[in-house]
C-alpha cells in the first residue's frame, strides 16, 4: 500500500451521514431534509454549504468532536495515511456554544487517540469562513495566532471565494503569518485565474486549496510552477460540485505536467462519496499514475506540510523506507 498523506479536509465535512445521524437521534434533530438512505443530499454549492452546516450544528460538544476527528484519522490511517492536516472551524464550534479554546482542545485529543492508535500524525489548520465576512476571519486568525496549541501550525481560509476582494482579508492572513503560522487559502475553485492571482499576490501563501483553475492562464501556471507553489487538489470534490463535468477533464494531470507541485485530498469526503484512498485510486485509474507517481504525491504533501523540521524528516524517511521496499 502506498503512504498517504491528506492536507485539505474540512473536520465538520468529514462526518459521515451515519455519525450525524447518530448525533441527530442524540439531540432530537430531523436530518431528512439533507441526509436520506444514508447519504448527503444536496444540489448545487450553496446548498452544500448549507448541508455542511446542519450537520456540523450536530457536534455540540468537546467528545463529539474528539469522536469525529478520532473516527476520520482512524478511517485514512487504516487507508495508508500517514499524515494528515485538517481545516478547523472557531465559527462552526460558536455556533453552537463551544469556544474555540474547547473546540481545539477537543480536536486535540481526538488526535491524540488516533495516533496512538494508529501511529498517524496530524496538525489543525485554523481557518475563517471568507462568505462571513473579514471580521469573522481575523477573529479566526488572532485565534490561531494566540492560542499557543502546538498541534495549530496553519491557518487559512475556505467558503465561497467569490466574495470579497483579497484585500479584505489581507490583515487576517498578515496577523497569521506574523505568528509564524503556515498560509494556504481556498481559490481557484469557484473563481477563475484572477482569484488565484490575487490571492498570491496578497497573502503571499505556499499552498492553494484547489487552484486548479489556474489552468485558464498559462503565464499562472508557469508562476506557480517556479514559485513552488503547492497545489491541494481535490478532483473528486471538482467534479461532485460541478467545476469539471468529467473526470477526464480534470487540469490535475496538465498541471503537474507544466510543473506544478500537486497533492491530492478529500475536501469532505461523504460528501463527494470520496475519500483519500479513492483520490489515490482516481490519480491511478483516471490519470495513469504508477506508484512512483502516488508516492511523490505523498512526498510533495509531506514537503509542504506545517510541521516542525524534525517531523517532516521523520516523515520523509517513512517515505524513503516505503519507495526502497
Ligand atoms: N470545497 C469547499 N470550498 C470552499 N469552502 C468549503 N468549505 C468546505 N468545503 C469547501
Ligand atoms: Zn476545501
Amino acid at each position: 500500500m502506498v503512504p498517504k498523506a491528506e492536507l485539505h479536509c474540512h473536520i465538520e465535512g468529514a462526518a459521515s451521514p451515519a455519525l450525524v445521524m447518530a448525533q441527530a437521534k442524540k439531540y432530537g434533530v430531523d436530518v431528512s431534509s439533507f441526509i436520506r438512505d444514508n447519504a448527503y443530499h444536496w444540489n448545487d454549492f450553496t446548498s452544500f454549504l448549507k448541508a455542511y452546516d446542519r450537520a456540523a450544528e450536530l457536534f455540540r460538544t468537546p467528545e463529539d468532536y474528539a469522536l469525529l476527528t478520532e473516527n476520520y484519522l482512524r478511517e485514512i490511517a487504516r487507508d495508508g495515511a500517514i499524515y494528515a492536516e485538517f481545516f478547523t472551524s472557531p465559527d462552526h464550534a460558536e455556533r453552537v456554544g463551544l469556544s474555540p479554546e474547547s473546540y481545539t482542545e477537543a480536536l486535540a485529543e481526538g488526535m491524540r487517540r488516533a495516533k496512538s492508535e494508529t501511529g498517524i500524525e496530524s496538525r489543525m489548520v485554523v481557518t475563517g469562513v471568507r462568505h462571513v465576512g473579514a471580521e469573522a476571519v481575523v477573529k479566526a486568525a488572532n485565534f490561531a495566532a494566540n492560542c499557543g496549541h502546538p498541534l495549530v501550525t496553519g491557518f487559512g481560509m475556505a467558503g465561497d471565494e467569490r466574495m470579497g476582494a483579497a484585500s479584505d482579508f489581507a490583515r487576517a492572513f498578515d496577523i497569521a503569518r506574523e505568528a509564524g503560522l503556515g498560509l494556504t487559502v481556498h481559490a481557484g475553485e469557484f473563481g477563475g485565474p484572477e482569484s488565484v492571482r490575487s490571492a498570491l499576490d496578497t497573502f503571499a501563501p505556499t499552498r492553494i486549496g484547489h487552484g486548479v483553475r489556474a489552468i485558464e492562464d498559462d503565464a499562472l501556471v508557469q508562476r506557480i510552477a517556479e514559485e513552488g507553489i503547492v497545489l491541494e487538489v481535490c478532483p473528486i470534490s471538482n467534479i461532485v460540485l460541478g467545476v469539471y463535468d468529467r473526470i477526464e477533464n480534470h487540469p490535475l494531470p496538465a498541471l503537474k505536467e507544466a510543473g506544478c507541485r500537486v497533492t491530492v485530498s478529500s475536501d469532505d469526503p461523504p460528501h463527494f462519496h470520496t475519500s483519500l484512498s479513492n483520490e489515490y485510486d482516481v490519480a491511478k485509474e483516471h490519470f495513469g499514475f504508477d506508484d512512483g507517481e502516488l508516492l511523490a504525491l505523498t512526498r510533495t504533501s509531506v514537503e509542504a506540510a506545517f510541521v516542525d523540521e524534525a517531523t517532516r524528516t521523520r516523515l520523509l524517511e517513512r517515505l524513503n523506507r516505503a519507495s526502497e521496499a
